[in-house]
Parts: structure tokens; C-alpha cells; sequence
């Protein structure tokens, strides 16, 4: 059987909300692919789809974003969902640039807010 794909999942803080009823409503896409997130949405994604395969990394501001960009790096994370907050600053901003960059660099399909993660969930699913 060929491998699962890994998306990664990551929200800001004013987002988790949004993340998080987000994965609900496509908890069955998720259970066909393993998930990486950062620590607290990762948490989050786990609080409403305790049965999803997620594997918690860091949080965010202590390196979770760098975790996510070096697996882009080396192949291990195909599909990157990100729900950003653009209204607050971040002390971690230059992490989130870095993992941005690599997405574009390793050119995966990058969703940066939830309109575009809806439609690669529907073009993704199998
Ligand atoms: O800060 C983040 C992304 O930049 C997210 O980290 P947490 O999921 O740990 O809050």
C-alpha cells in the first residue's frame, strides 16, 4: 500500500477556533492521512478528532514552525494548511516566513487561510 500523505496542520491562536471546527467538519479526509502539527493546534485537532493519526511537535514560537519547514525540506510533509493571523504580530514571525518559503521552494500546495484549505481538501481527497 502506498504511503499515507502528511498534511501539516498549523493556526495562530485567533484561529484555533477556526482550525479546529474546520477539522471536525473533514474529519474523514484527515483520518486517511497522517496529520503533523504544531503543539497547541495540534492539541486542538485532537480535543474534537481524538481518533486522527497527529503527531505534536513543538509549538510554534519555541520551533514547531522550523520542525514543519525541515520536513517539507526532506519530503515527509506533502500538504501544508496554515490558518494565519494577519491582524497580530508574532514574536516567531521570522519562523513563519522560513516555513512559507520552503513550501514554495519544496512547492507543495500551501493553504494560508480556510477558503483555500476547503478547496485543497476537496481536490486532495480520495
Ligand atoms: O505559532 C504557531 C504557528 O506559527 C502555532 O503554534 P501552536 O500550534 O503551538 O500554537
Amino acid at each position: 500500500m502506498a504511503d499515507r500523505k502528511c498534511v501539516a496542520l498549523i493556526a495562530h491562536d485567533q484561529k484555533k477556533d477556526d482550525l479546529a471546527i474546520f477539522a471536525k467538519a473533514n474529519e474523514a479526509v484527515f483520518a486517511q492521512w497522517k496529520i503533523v502539527a504544531t503543539g497547541t493546534t495540534g492539541g486542538r485537532v485532537l480535543d474534537v478528532c481524538p481518533g486522527l493519526d497527529v503527531t505534536r511537535l513543538k509549538s510554534g514560537p519555541l520551533g514547531g514552525d522550523q520542525q514543519i519547514g525541515a520536513m517539507i525540506a526532506t519530503g515527509d510533509v506533502q500538504l501544508l494548511i496554515f490558518f494565519v493571523d494577519p491582524l497580530t504580530a508574532m514574536p516567531h514571525d521570522v519562523d513563519v516566513k522560513a516555513l512559507m518559503r520552503l513550501a514554495i521552494v519544496y512547492d507543495i500546495p500551501m493553504a494560508l487561510n480556510r477558503a483555500t484549505a476547503e478547496q485543497l481538501i476537496d481536490f486532495n481527497h480520495n
